[in-house]
């Protein structure tokens, strides 16, 4: 386990080079194209194509664990369930696990809140390296005022915030506007300033799988650190055909400026086994760097619970109630 354990969940992660972005190149953003069944028929494929058992298991949902932004965006967030969900994220598997894992600090890659919960997050993660990521820009359908968009992001990095998801507005990739949507990613970017920006697209809005293609081109010329899928609110959000789309965008980004951009599915993924999937793909399409948590999240709310009862599971031969694991 031990071996295990130190090749899956502590690759050693190399400082990258911020992704700059890239001039607009339109006729660039015109090629792009997606096969929509081709790409059904092979995300179609996915789920069965890895089937780890026992340690390998456990070592790559530790892997998991490390990757996930620990998400808490209701209307009913309190400063109590925000220190609750931090302490989860500073101790996310109970300490008698990772013992008989002969693991120990793990922590979750990230906590991710509204603005208003940041300072809390903050002061709740002090010391323990873990960055606060903010939702922001109206999130989440980001028709709130342009400048009023900004000026959050910048109260959000002012307030503690080390990464802020953003809302695309996806009116731009309806009306095939993409000087708009680039300004607009561009301006977000630059509020953030050493602030990390995901760019969140809510795929499940933008009504084709050649314009997640399209957008997260543009996204990544305008200087996204990171693309992310959804913000959890949409009919549909996180899927495999949609991953696949947005990684592929990422592999000929890098191939063609030498830049990594980060990837995050988010939004009902809620299985471990639906974790180990995504991790999957990553290194198959990507490679082993894509699976570290500077270049791989998954925003989930959930998905902790259900991997922690696996891996107790995995020690014991038993399952907990998953209301034994109330928090992530
Ligand atoms: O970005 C994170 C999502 O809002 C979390 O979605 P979830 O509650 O479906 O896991």
């Amino acid at each position: 386990m031990s071996t295990l354990t130190s090749t899956q969940t502590q690759l050693p992660q190399l400082h990258l080079p911020r992704n700059p972005g890239l001039p607009l190149d339109l006729d660039r953003v015109a090629r792009v194209q997606a096969n929509t069944s081709a790409i059904e028929r092979r995300a179609a494929t996915l789920p069965g194509r890895r089937s780890v058992k026992k340690d390998y298991q456990a070592a790559w949902l530790l892997k998991a664990v490390t990757c996930i932004d620990l998400t808490t965006l209701s209307g009913d967030d309190t400063e109590g369930r925000v220190r609750r969900l931090c302490a989860k994220a500073r101790q996310p598997i109970r300490a008698d696990i990772q013992d008989a894992l002969g693991v120990s600090g793990i922590q979750t890659g990230a906590v991710c809140v509204y603005h208003d919960m940041i300072e809390t997050a903050v002061d709740a993660l002090q010391g323990s390296g873990i960055p606060v990521a903010a939702v922001s820009t109206g999130f989440p359908a980001g028709l709130s005022p342009f400048h009023l968009r900004v000026a959050e992001i910048e109260e959000s990095v002012k307030a503690g915030a080390r990464e802020i998801d953003i809302v695309i507005s996806r009116r731009h990739v309806l009306t095939q506007n993409w000087q708009a949507l680039y300004d607009e990613m561009k301006a977000f970017r630059e509020a953030c300033g050493d602030a990390h920006v995901k760019a969140i697209l809510a795929t499940g809005e933008l009504g084709s799988l050649r314009n997640v293609a399209r957008a997260s081109l543009i996204c990544m010329m305008a200087g996204a650190d990171f693309i992310k899928t959804s913000t959890g609110k949409e009919s549909v959000n996180a899927t495999l055909p949609v991953s696949l789309v947005m990684i592929r965008a990422i592999r000929d980004y890098f191939d063609a400026t030498g830049y990594h951009v980060g990837y995050k599915p988010a939004g009902g993924i809620s299985k471990a086994k639906d974790a180990i999937t995504y991790l999957a793909l990553m290194k198959d399409e990507l490679g082993n760097r894509w699976l570290q948590p500077d270049l791989f999240r998954f925003g989930a709310s959930s998905l902790l619970n259900d991997i922690e009862r696996q891996l107790e599971h995995h020690i014991t031969g038993a399952y907990s109630a998953s209301y034994r694991h109330p928090m992530g």
